[in-house]
Formats: C-alpha cells, sequence, structure tokens
C-alpha cells in the first residue's frame, strides 16, 4: 500500500458490505480509515442505509455502491479493479435450510475462489476473509471446545453444508497467500474466524426478542445453562477486520496466511442466557433454571422438524430455529480465550462489554414492534 499518512489513496472493497457485519465494516472503515480515498460496497442486495451514506455520513471518502453477485467471476474482477484492499464478508449464513447445499457451496466456495482470482487479475495485493469458528466446530460429536486458542487440537468433522463451506474457502484463502498478483507482488492473505456474532442488526436475536413477545413476555429453556458458548460484539469483528487491513502490508511475513479467531471480552455464557442480557433488560424472561424438556424429546422434535423439512419442500420451506444442527451446537460448549490478535497486530477490543451490551440493549428497546 502505498505511504499516504496524509493525501487518502487507498481503495477498499468489502463484498456482502449490506450485511449485519458488512455494514458495520463499511461504518467502522469510514471512521478509522483516514487514508481511504474510495469504499467500493459490494453486494447482491443494496440497503437504503447505502444511499443516506453516500449523500451525508461519508465525508471526503468516495462511497461506490455495487449491486454483484460473488459467483459471477466478471463481475467480482470488474468491481475490484483499481482496489488495494479486499475484505470479503459476502457469505451465506444458513443453517436452518432456507438454501439447499448446492447453493450454499457455491456462494461461499465458489464466491471466494472468484475474489482470490480476481485479486490476481487485479493486482489487488491484500486480501481480508470473514471465515467463522464453525471451521474448527463443534463438531458432530459434541466434544467440547474449552477456552481454545488457534493451535488446539480439535477434532474438525463437519456434516452440514454451512461449516464445510467455511472450511473450503477458508483453506483456499489461506493457500492462496503468496500466489503472485498481476503486477508481480505477492498476495497477502488472512482469515479471521468469529465465534458467534451478537449486536445491532442480528436476525437471530430479533427472532428470539419477536418469540418472547409472541410468548407473553417468555422464553423457554432449551440448553443446559452449564454450556458455554462463544459471543463476540459486532463492532469488535468489524474492528479486528479494519485493523487486519491496516496491518498487512508492515507486517505481511508474520500474518500472511494467518487465522485469528475474532473474540473480545464478552461473557462465557449458554447462548440462551447469554441472550438474556439483552432480552432481559427488554421485557423477556427466560423460564427454568433447567431446561424445560429433556435432550432426547429435543433431539427428536429436531428430527421431526428435520423430516418435515424435507417433506414439505416441494410446498413450502419450513425453516424452524430448531434442527438437529442447531441443537448440536447450542449444546456442546465451544469458547475462545486467545491473544494471538493482539501479539501479531495489537488487537484490543474497542468496545468494552459494557458497552457492546448498552448498544445491543438500546437497538433492541428500539426495534420495530419492541414492547417500548
Ligand atoms: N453471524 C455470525 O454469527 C457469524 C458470521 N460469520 C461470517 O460473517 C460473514 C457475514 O455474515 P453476516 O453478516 O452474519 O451475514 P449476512 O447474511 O447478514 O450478510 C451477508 C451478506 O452477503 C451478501 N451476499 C450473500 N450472497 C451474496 C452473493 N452471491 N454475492 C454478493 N453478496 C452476497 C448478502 O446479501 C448479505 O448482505 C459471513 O461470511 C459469515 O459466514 C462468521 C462467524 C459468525
Ligand atoms: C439458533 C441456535 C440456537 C437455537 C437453539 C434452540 C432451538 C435449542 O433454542 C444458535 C445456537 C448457536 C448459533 C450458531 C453459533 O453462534 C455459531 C455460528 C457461526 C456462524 O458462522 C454462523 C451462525 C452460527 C452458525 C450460529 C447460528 C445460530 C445458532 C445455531
Amino acid at each position: 500500500m502505498a505511504d499516504s499518512a496524509q493525501v487518502p489513496t487507498l481503495v477498499y472493497l468489502v463484498t456482502g458490505g449490506c450485511g449485519f457485519l458488512g455494514e458495520h465494516i463499511v461504518r467502522m472503515l469510514l471512521e478509522r480509515e483516514p487514508r481511504l480515498r474510495e469504499l467500493r460496497v459490494f453486494d447482491l442486495h443494496l440497503s437504503s442505509w447505502l444511499e443516506e451514506l453516500k449523500t451525508e455520513g461519508a465525508g471526503p471518502v468516495q462511497v461506490t455502491a455495487i449491486q454483484g453477485d460473488v459467483t459471477q467471476a466478471h463481475e467480482v474482477a470488474a468491481a475490484m479493479a483499481g482496489s488495494h484492499v479486499v475484505i470479503h464478508t459476502a457469505g451465506l449464513v444458513d443453517v436452518f435450510g432456507k438454501a439447499s447445499p448446492k447453493t450454499i457451496h457455491k456462494v461461499n466456495v465458489q464466491g471466494t475462489r472468484n475474489v482470490i482470482d480476481a485479486c490476481v487479475q487485479t493486482g489487488t495485493r491484500f486480501l481480508v476473509y470473514t471465515s467463522s469458528m464453525e471451521v474448527v466446530g463443534p463438531n458432530t460429536k459434541g466434544h467440547p471446545f474449552y477456552r481454545g486458542n488457534e493451535d488446539t487440537p480439535y477434532e474438525a468433522v463437519h456434516r452440514h453444508p454451512y461449516p464445510c463451506s467455511k472450511a473450503l474457502a477458508e483453506q483456499l484463502v489461506l493457500e492462496a497467500n503468496g500466489r503472485k498478483v498481476n503486477g508481480g507482488l505477492p498476495l497477502v492473505t488472512c482469515a479471521l474466524r468469529p465465534t458467534g456474532i451478537y449486536g445491532e442488526g442480528h436476525q437471530v436475536m430479533r427472532d428470539f426478542y419477536h418469540q418472547g413477545l409472541r410468548f407473553g413476555g417468555r422464553l423457554f429453556r432449551a440448553v443446559p445453562a452449564s454450556v458455554e458458548h462463544g459471543r463476540v460484539y459486532v463492532g469488535n469483528v468489524a474492528w479486528m477486520h479494519v485493523l487486519v487491513a491496516q496491518e498487512l502490508e508492515q507486517r505481511a511475513a508474520l500474518m500472511g496466511g494467518q487465522v485469528y479467531f475474532c473474540y473480545d471480552k464478552s461473557p462465557y455464557k449458554s447462548y440462551e442466557d447469554f441472550n438474556m442480557e439483552f432480552l432481559n433488560p427488554c421485557g423477556i424472561r427466560l423460564i427454568g433454571t433447567h431446561p424445560l424438556l429433556p435432550y432426547w424429546l429435543l433431539a427428536l422434535l429436531a428430527a421431526l422438524n428435520a423430516l418435515l423439512q424435507w417433506l414439505l419442500r416441494p410446498l413450502v420451506l419450513y425453516t424452524p430455529l430448531l434442527n438437529p444442527y442447531t441443537l448440536a451446537v447450542a449444546n456442546t460448549t465451544f469458547t475462545v480465550s486467545t491473544n494471538k490478535a493482539q501479539r501479531h497486530f495489537g488487537y484490543k477490543p474497542l468496545f468494552s462489554w459494557e458497552e457492546s451490551r448498552a448498544r445491543t440493549i438500546h437497538w433492541v428497546q428500539t426495534m420495530e414492534g419492541s414492547a417500548r
């Protein structure tokens, strides 16, 4: 990257820039990357906030909205021509059976291959990829991953299309590190593995909140409180992406081809107890200190849901929250504890747990259809 302490010269492209995480990355770049000249936001569906940003909130930075599909190699290459850094966060996040395994593979794996090829073709040298903790686990055997780091041995066995696709895509990204791009310089890549992300705009939190309102302000415990699940605030995930993108040139030898868990100081709790940190102040209570239904019954219901999904598929898309995969993930301890990102590029969470919590609560309270 050119040394541009004073004059903004850099062109960034964010794929999936209109998604939950993508929007936070876009806003964080505008706030925290003074060298930015142009920010290209590439997404299948462009959001209306982007128009407001283009007219009001971007300051001197040119924000370019590009409606495009990562599965279309020519669209990706055209969008990327002339950019210095690409943050590839576009993905099909589906663990509920909304999309077919083929579509998930196409978007997550072929889409990533297209981004890498476009880097090579257009001479874009820096690629930051949003991977996922799901690349590691939880595995199908339900083995706990307790306070693990990037080097913790774990038997990663995937069957579900989403983690399979993220694992393949991450591998492509890491293997691409060092490939010569147009102009002869080496590509520098790195992958971030967020745990379960939460914060403003989180669709599953929205679903749980509305479910709680429908049940008269109550949710029923389904997962034992002893199962701990790693969570990270979206603002800190965005911050880590921005920081990596900024440091990748100076620390290419150290960071190139590396993976980093994406974490912060959010407390280790069960998925449901953690959600209650936000939903409780918004009038939702979690009923039961133990799961109301025994595990075997939940597993049976999850299997039934899977069967119903399959039977109904020709007629209607039935995608309940409970299925064998979500039940297994929610019931398996998976927490990370690492300082690799701090050691390699000085990452420290930008938002404290208290601030992350307050921001998320505020978002739930101001959500359309909220109890307040
Ligand atoms: N939500 C979570 O808890 C976690 C998410 N991740 C990863 O973070 C990334 C972002 O996830 P979220 O923001 O949660 O999902 P999201 O669904 O809110 O955002 C994904 C964005 O990608 C776009 N997109 C999808 N297919 C596309 C295509 N073919 N071409 C161009 N754009 C396309 C969507 O329109 C959307 O704006 C994904 O790669 C996901 O695998 C990783 C760990 C945890
Ligand atoms: C929806 C699940 C909780 C419902 C359980 C039930 C039905 C028993 O009440 C969510 C529990 C864990 C979530 C996943 C986890 O946070 C890791 C993820 C990482 C990603 O990359 C994408 C999202 C997800 C798979 C996330 C999805 C929802 C859960 C399965």
